[in-house]
């Protein structure tokens, strides 16, 4: 007989922003348990109670950066396990695309414990290592920009 262990993970929601500007997306290099330096998408946890994809695209790139987001829209969502951390986590993930408010605008690392800085990348010579999520997005061919 096959027992099958009921762990009591709960599944988590996060989302990821695709910011462009040009031919540019913002990355940073993660400090963190989950993705310790690796390269991600600005991104944050979808905050229980009354919070739309959209409020929490903008307050995590907004907590994260400093920048403004203008327009907004849903891209793909993604399953995420990360099963073999320490603290085992799955998470779905939530990819919206947005441009600056104001294309001038340069992000800043308002949260260096969790970020070693951000950048601007073309999306065809991503830096090295992704974060999970992104890579795997990345491996089945997934590009933010507007066709
Ligand atoms: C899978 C991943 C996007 C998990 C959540 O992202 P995050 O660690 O950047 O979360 P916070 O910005 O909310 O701390
Ligand atoms: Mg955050
Ligand atoms: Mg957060
Ligand atoms: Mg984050």
């Amino acid at each position: 007989t096959v027992v099958v262990a009921e762990t009591a993970g709960s599944i988590k929601v996060a989302v990821v922003v695709c910011l462009l500007r040009g031919q540019n997306v913002l990355l940073g290099r993660r400090r963190s348990s989950l993705g310790d330096s690796t390269f991600s998408l600005p991104s944050g946890h979808l905050e229980f109670g009354s919070e739309s994809f959209e409020e929490c695209a903008a307050r995590e790139l907004k907590e994260e950066t400093g920048l403004d987001i203008g327009k907004i829209e849903l891209l793909t969502v993604t399953n995420n396990l990360f099963l073999d951390e320490a603290k085992p986590s799955q998470y779905v993930a939530v990819f919206m695309r947005a441009v600056l408010a104001d294309p001038r605008q340069e992000p800043q690392n308002i949260e260096p414990e969790f970020c070693d800085g951000w950048g601007w990348y073309e999306w065809d010579n991503l830096p090295k290592p992704l974060f999970w999520p992104l890579e795997k997005v990345v491996q089945d061919g997934f590009n933010p920009f507007p066709t």
